[in-house]
């Protein structure tokens, strides 16, 4: 087992946190106080708010706790704040290389376009960018529950924003409900645009199958995909593509996708050559840190040694959504900051 200042000390790749679900709980109070909402809440109750609590039963009740911040979240200036926070915080992992997504068309109650939700996001992260030494980059999100007339709107963003930032799609939202198969016109739409993409799926119980019809919609990456877990077949499709997963213990076992430890797959995908990487997801919801998730595995795992949380870095660098100059530089940084660390 790792020693925590060691864990520290690792620089870190992150591929998959969201912006709502991973604000400080002073970014909280400022954007409140900046929207004119009074809280009239103490510290501890604004956080039991936006956690979700330990008898979550599934999915949907985790995404319900969202409903507490997105009012906050409806100006450029908070969102561009709120971009800057989550940044920071990643910083403070040892984060070098992050992609923080969001999904537009929730904060649109207040006039602002989605292609100003967007570039308020990215100015947040070029803002972080000077201040800390981290890359940061933005995904967008459709919600799986939004109507297709609401998701349509949102290929087009790549053709009016023209920002190395934004970098990627993503669908979140209510797997349990709406299957893969129903967006395949919509993916079809970011296709066309050479837009990289990662999909929520095989988050859920009985979910599996989105995990193969996101592979043949184009996704390079997916979402969680524990549901992967003793299907052969799908971990041969995964190894074969060099797809992506991006799991998240904490919130994996919060939505209880899983609920003992010896269920959760992610060194018998490992082992099998998958390329897993590990997430916060949701660093206020799921009340985490990478810190955390790196600490829980080498927990679980005690032989899940240095040289194999290099590995998953170097797995995330890979599934990144940057150039492959940008990719190679990481992979240089990386070897050379943990062979220090291994000396
Ligand atoms: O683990 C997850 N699974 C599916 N959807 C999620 C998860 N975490 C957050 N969101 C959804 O993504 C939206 C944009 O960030 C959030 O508002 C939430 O509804
Ligand atoms: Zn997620």
């Amino acid at each position: 087992m790792l020693r925590p200042e060691t864990i520290a000390q690792m620089p870190k790749v992150e591929l998959h946190c969201h912006l709502d679900g991973s604000l400080s709980l002073s970014c909280i109070k400022t954007l409140a106080k900046n929207a004119k909402i009074n809280l009239n809440l103490t510290d501890e109750e604004i956080l039991e708010k936006a956690q979700a609590p330990e008898n979550t039963r599934n999915l949907l009740e985790y995404l319900a706790r969202f409903d507490f911040v997105l009012p906050l979240l409806q100006s450029y200036t908070n969102l561009e704040l709120a971009a800057y926070d989550v940044a920071r915080q990643a910083a403070l992992d040892n984060i070098r290389y992050i992609e923080i997504r969001f999904a537009p068309e929730q904060h649109l109650l207040q006039n602002l376009t989605l292609e100003e939700a967007v570039e308020a996001v990215v100015a947040g992260l070029s803002r972080a960018e000077e201040d800390f030494d981290i890359i940061a980059n933005a995904l967008i999100c459709g919600l799986r529950q939004s109507t297709l007339e609401k998701l349509e709107k949102l290929p087009p963003i790549f053709d009016h924003i023209n920002d190395s930032h934004l970098v990627g799609f993503d669908l979140a939202g209510d797997e349990l409900n709406y299957p893969q198969q129903k967006f395949s016109g919509l993916l079809a739409q970011v296709n066309t645009r050479n837009v990289h993409i990662t999909l929520h799926a095989g988050e859920c119980p009985h979910c599996e199958q989105n995990i193969v019809d996101s592979v043949n919609m184009g996704a390079t990456r997916i979402g969680h995909g524990i549901m992967s877990k003793n299907i052969p077949d799908y971990q041969e499709i995964l190894i074969s593509k060099k797809i992506v997963l991006e799991m998240a213990p904490s919130s994996n076992f919060q939505t209880k996708s899983v609920t003992r430890i010896e269920d959760y797959p992610f060194k018998q995908l490992y082992d099998k050559g998958v390329h897993v990487t590990l997430n916060t997801d949701n660093r206020t919801v799921s009340n985490t840190t990478l810190q955390k998730e790196y600490g829980k595995i080498s927990t679980w795992y005690p032989d899940f040694g240095i040289e194999d949380f290099e590995q998953i870095n170097h797995y995330a660098i890979d599934g990144a959504f940057i150039d492959a100059v940008e990719k190679e530089a990481l992979h240089f940084k990386f070897n050379d900051e943990y062979k220090k660390i291994s000396d």
